[in-house]
């Protein structure tokens, strides 16, 4: 085999592809953050809300410039901004930061490192909010969340991505994604994995009614990304909604597999939230093995354990055709 060598200007351009560089894993904490009110219910959730009297994020800065060329090609910084000093940065702007969301947080800091650093084209940040829980404590009509003490939390989290660039008449965002992470939910009955390819490489069992044990992140981009920052709450999906829905729908669909299920749940979604463009899924299978399911006097009862690796994923992204598809049929 002969391979040609490649001499077109493509190659020898130095319009390279990636150039960056940024901080990650900045851990930053804002107690009395302004409250997210005036957000619209949904029929699948109780959220309405949040104070945000702790409100922590593990943020992500990448900033791009061609003017920070030189520092890769001839060890010259006098363009660069410490990493040291973009997390001080994101520390300082927390404070500064006067809206309720994630997103907003993100597209106001990165909007500040633009307009501070004229070398920077375009900046992405992105951030994991790092959740506490609200801890019942009691008082005069029972039990109230206290609004002093809270549980660290290791469940799902909110999730928010901006690009941002300079555009003719100021900053743009050209890309915006919202999410929620680390979704893990399981439900005892009412799942079943069947009809699949048999052939001789196939082992596994059909299952008409199995333990499903899932890990979700879900993700999310708005028609419009100024909708994504919060700013008009009637207009801001916020990821504890969408949780709701997935555990939802995961409670009333009888699935026959995570590909129908995630499915389900994102025509749901989409149905909910008219301000969405697309939502897309990435879904771990978790599901514990059976060990027995003689258990006396409990038809339904089953002893279950850890399933060894390896693990089984889904992908899949959906936008506003897959509901008009729906509809139509
Ligand atoms: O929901 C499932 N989808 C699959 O594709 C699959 N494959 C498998 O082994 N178990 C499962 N479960």
């Amino acid at each position: 085999m002969s391979y040609s060598k490649e001499t077109d200007d493509d190659t020898r351009s130095t319009d390279r592809r990636t150039m960056n560089y940024g901080k990650e894993k900045i851990a930053v904490y804002r107690t009395y953050a302004t409250p997210l009110e005036g957000v619209r219910t949904i029929p699948e959730s109780s959220f309405d809300g949040r104070d945000n009297t702790l409100f922590g994020l593990d943020v992500r800065v990448q900033l791009e410039g061609e003017e920070f060329l030189p520092s890769f090609s001839e060890g010259d910084n006098s363009m660069v901004v410490a990493t040291d000093t973009m997390k001080n940065f994101v520390h300082h702007q927390i404070g500064e930061y006067d809206g309720a969301t994630v997103e907003g947080f993100l597209d106001f800091v990165g909007s500040q490192f633009l307009e501070t650093y004229s070398q920077i084209d375009a900046v992405k940040m992105s951030a994991n909010e790092l959740p506490f829980d609200e801890r019942p404590i009691p008082g005069d009509e029972g039990f109230e969340p206290s609004d002093l003490v809270f549980r660290v939390s290791d469940n799902e989290s909110a999730f928010g991505e901006m690009y941002l660039d300079r555009g003719q008449d100021g900053l743009v965002v050209e890309d915006q994604t919202s999410g929620v992470t680390g979704l893990e939910l399981v439900k005892v009955n009412g799942s079943s994995f069947t009809d699949y390819v048999q052939d001789e490489y196939t082992t596994l069992p059909e299952r008409e009614d199995r333990t499903l044990y899932i890990s979700l992140d879900v993700f999310w981009t708005y028609e419009d990304s100024e909708d994504a920052l919060g700013m008009d709450p009637q207009r801001y999906v916020p990821a504890e909604q969408v949780r709701d829905i997935a555990q939802v729908v995961f409670h009333e669909v009888d699935s026959n597999s995570i590909q129908d299920l995630i499915y389900q749940i994102g025509l749901r979604v989409l149905r909910r939230f008219p301000q969405l463009e697309t939502v897309s899924f990435e879904a771990n299978n978790r599901t514990w093995l059976e060990v027995r399911d003689d258990i006396e006097g409990a038809e339904k009862a089953r002893v279950l354990k850890e399933p060894p690796r390896p693990t089984g994923y889904q992908q899949f992204s959906m936008n506003r055709g897959d509901l008009d598809e729906e509809a139509s049929q």
